[in-house]
C-alpha cells in the first residue's frame, strides 16, 4: 500500500481525487493499491486514523471528501506533515497541488523526513536555485535508496512526457542543442484561436478578451491569467527545462516578453483585470492584423538555448510552420539534439484539469512502483 496526501484540492487536486477514487474502484487497484490518507487546503484538513499520534489511515468515505473538508479541523500544514511522517506509516506521497512558493519551500524538509513528493507546482523547481538544489540533493537518484523520490512531470506540458523525455536524452549522453516550444496551454489556446492561419475574412472575429475568458473557464489559465499573459508561467517552464538539461538558469537570466497591457499590470485582482481587459482588444487586434498582413501568425514561444540566450516571447511564424497549425490548448515541444538533428517533437493537450491530474497520477505510480 502507498499513502497519498493532497495539499490543495483546487481545480487540479479535485480532478486528481476523482481519478484516484476511480482507480480504487477499478481492478487496477489490485495491482497497485493506493490510499488517500489526508487532504488539506488553506482553511481545513482531513486526516484518516484514530488519534493525532497514530499513523495515518485511509480516509473513510473518500467520495464525500468535499462535503467533509469545510467542517473538518483547522488547517495546520506542519501538523499535517507530522502525522504523515509518523513512525510506522506506509510509504507516503505528498502531492502539492497549490501554486504556492511557501509550500514548495517545505519540500526539502519533507524529503528529509522520508516523504515522497509529486507536484504540478512550478515554484519549487523554478524559483531560487538553492531551493531546486535542496530538493534535488535530498531525493533520489541523487541520494541512494531508501531516500524518497520527487517527481514534477506535470510542471511542464501538464500530462505530456516532456521532462521524462528530456531527462532520458540527458541521461543517455545526448547533447541538447535547443529546446523550443509552445509551453502554455493558455497562450496556445489564445493565439491558435485569435491568430489562425488562413484568409482574414475566414477567421472568427472573437475579441481577445473573450478568448481569455473562455481559456479561464476551461481551466487552462493560472488562478490569475496575468501569470500566463506576463510570460512568467512560460518562463518558469523554460527554467525547469533548462535545469533538467543541466543548466544553472534562473528566471532573471531570461528575456521575458510581458503581453499584459501596462496599465493592467498593477490592478488589484484577477477579476478586476478580466473586467478591464476588453479596453485593450484593439491593441491585440492591431498586432494580429500586422502579423496577418505579413502572411504570419502570432505564437508565444519559449526557447532553451544552452549556448546562447534563452527567451520567452511573442513571435511571428509563417502559416506553414508546425507551430502555426496547432489546435486547442496543445503544447508542442521540439528537442533538437545531437541524436535528433531533425527535432524530436512532443505534442498534445498541455493544460486543463484532466490531463494535468493524469500527469500527476502517472508520477504517483512511478513512486509506487519504485517503493513497492
Ligand atoms: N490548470 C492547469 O492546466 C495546470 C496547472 N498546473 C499547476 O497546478 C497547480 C494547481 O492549479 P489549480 O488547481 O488550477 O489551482 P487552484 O487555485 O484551483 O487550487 C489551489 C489549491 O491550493 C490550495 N492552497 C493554496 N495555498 C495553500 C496553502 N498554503 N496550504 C494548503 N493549501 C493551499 C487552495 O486552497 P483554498 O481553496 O483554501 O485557497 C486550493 O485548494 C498550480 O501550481 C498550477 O500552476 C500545472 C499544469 C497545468
Ligand atoms: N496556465 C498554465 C497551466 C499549466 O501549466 C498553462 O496555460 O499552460
Amino acid at each position: 500500500m502507498v499513502n497519498i496526501a493532497i495539499v490543495g484540492p483546487g481545480l487540479v487536486g479535485k480532478e486528481l481525487l476523482q481519478q484516484l477514487i476511480a482507480h480504487q474502484a477499478s481492478p487496477r487497484a489490485q495491482v497497485q493499491p493506493l490510499a488517500v490518507v489526508g487532504i488539506i487546503n488553506s482553511k481545513n484538513m482531513l486526516l484518516g486514523g484514530k488519534s493525532p499520534s497514530s499513523a495515518p489511515a485511509p480516509l473513510g468515505s473518500l467520495a464525500t471528501w468535499s462535503q467533509q473538508l469545510p467542517t473538518a479541523e483547522t488547517a495546520n500544514l506542519d501538523q499535517f506533515i507530522d502525522r504523515l511522517a509518523t513512525a510506522g506509516a506506509e510509504p507516503t506521497v505528498v502531492v502539492d497541488c497549490t501554486s504556492n512558493l511557501a509550500v514548495a519551500e517545505q519540500y526539502p524538509a519533507w524529503l528529509k523526513r522520508g516523504l515522497h513528493i509529486v507536484t504540478p507546482n512550478k515554484k519549487g523547481y523554478s524559483s531560487q536555485w538553492s531551493l531546486f538544489e535542496a530538493i534535488r540533493s535530498n531525493s533520489r537518484p541523487q541520494l541512494p535508496a531508501p531516500a524518497p523520490w520527487a517527481f514534477h512531470e506535470a510542471t511542464v506540458g501538464a500530462g505530456l512526457p516532456v521532462l521524462s523525455t528530456l531527462s532520458d536524452l540527458v541521461k543517455t549522453g545526448d547533447e541538447i542543442v535547443k529546446v523550443e516550444g509552445i509551453f502554455s496551454g493558455t497562450l496556445s489556446y489564445l493565439f491558435n484561436n485569435y491568430s489562425a492561419p488562413g484568409p482574414a475574412s475566414a477567421k472568427p472575429q472573437q475579441a481577445f478578451s473573450d478568448i481569455v475568458s473562455v481559456a479561464k473557464s476551461l481551466g487552462y489559465t493560472e488562478p490569475d491569467p496575468r501569470d500566463d499573459l506576463n510570460g512568467m508561467d512560460v518562463a518558469r517552464k523554460v527554467v525547469i527545462l533548462a535545469r533538467v538539461a543541466g543548466l544553472k538558469l534562473s528566471i532573471e537570466d531570461l528575456d521575458v516578453e510581458n503581453i499584459v497591457p501596462e496599465a493592467l499590470r498593477g490592478v488589484a485582482s484577477a477579476d478586476e483585470f478580466m473586467a478591464q481587459l476588453p479596453q485593450y482588444d484593439d491593441h491585440f487586434a492591431a498586432l494580429n492584423q500586422q502579423a496577418a498582413q505579413e502572411g504570419t501568425v502570432l505564437r508565444y514561444v519559449g526557447v532553451v538555448d544552452p549556448k546562447g540566450k534563452s527567451s520567452v516571447k511573442l513571435m511571428k511564424y509563417p502559416v506553414d510552420h508546425p507551430f502555426a497549425g496547432l489546435k486547442g490548448s496543445d503544447n508542442i515541444i521540439a528537442f533538437t539534439t545531437k541524436y535528433f538533428p531533425s527535432p524530436l517533437i512532443v505534442q498534445g493537450a498541455g493544460a486543463g484539469a484532466a490531463v494535468t491530474a493524469f500527469g500527476i497520477f502517472a508520477d504517483i505510480l512511478k513512486v509506487a512502483e519504485r517503493v513497492a
